[in-house]
């Protein structure tokens, strides 16, 4: 059995005094990757914002993993009008470890530049960032998070708007950090992609509907349950 990267206990999450999520609990295995899905409004992305500590919660979050944690949200902080370059971009990835105003020592740079080569990128360094495609930002989003060498990465819908290409890149890429020990939750809206996860949550109307290895999480009966046309 893998350890706990983090365990849930009555987690509960919402906006302006609004509770949208509410987990009794829930566990993260550690080096693995775990899945979570959900219809629209389900709390995903609550819950995403809660693990990296960016929403305050209340109730027992347990983090068994040394240092912050990578969180790569599903509508990125970058403004649009930033005169912010795709190494810029990727080079803020090394900000948590570094601070924003140090000089980038040889071990940040080649972290950018192998998260930069693992999403393909690289060509595109010099790049503004607001001259990008939909699907070319995404994956430059995801070099952020890696160049981060978090042990608990965050991915709010990484493949939104990726082609094919890019959704192979950004799996490779989770599979090289659980290979090598790190702990990745993904949101995804692609049941095919979330049943080749390790670990799936299935949260439905801001609750853990169900929990456990893809197969047993996502059955005809529980899609069919969450899914179902009300
Ligand atoms: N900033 C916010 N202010 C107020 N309510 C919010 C905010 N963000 C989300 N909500 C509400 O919280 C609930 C859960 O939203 P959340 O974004 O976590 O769902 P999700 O499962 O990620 O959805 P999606 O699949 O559409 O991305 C929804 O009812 C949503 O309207």
């Amino acid at each position: 059995m893998p350890r706990t990267a983090v365990a849930l206990s009555r987690l509960q999450a919402g906006y302006q005094g609004k509770q949208v999520l509410d987990v009794e609990s829930a566990e993260i295995p550690a080096a693995r990757l775990t899945a979570v899905v959900g219809p629209n409004g389900a709390g995903k992305s609550t819950l995403m914002a809660a693990l990296a500590g960016t929403l305050p919660s209340s109730g027992a979050q347990r983090n068994d993993y040394e240092g912050r944690p990578a969180f790569v949200p599903q509508h990125s902080a970058i403004p649009e009008a930033l005169p912010c370059t795709v190494f810029d971009a990727v080079a803020m990835g090394r900000w948590a470890e570094r601070g924003p105003w140090r000089r980038l020592n040889a071990a940040d740079r080649a972290a950018i530049e192998d998260a930069m080569g693992r999403l393909e990128v690289r060509h595109l360094a010099e790049q503004r960032m607001s001259a990008l495609s939909g699907g070319q930002r995404q994956r430059v989003l995801v070099a952020q998070g890696l160049a981060q060498r978090a042990e608990l990465l965050l991915l709010d819908e990484p493949d939104a708007g990726a082609d094919p290409k890019a959704r192979g890149l950004i799996t490779d890429a989770v599979r090289a950090e659980t290979r090598s020990g790190r702990t990745v939750v993904q949101v995804s809206h692609n049941l095919t992609e979330a049943r080749r996860a390790d670990h799936c949550v299935l949260l439905h109307r801001g609750r853990v509907h169900a929990a456990g290895t893809p197969d047993d999480v996502l059955t005809p009966t529980t899609i069919n349950e969450v899914w179902a046309p009300s």
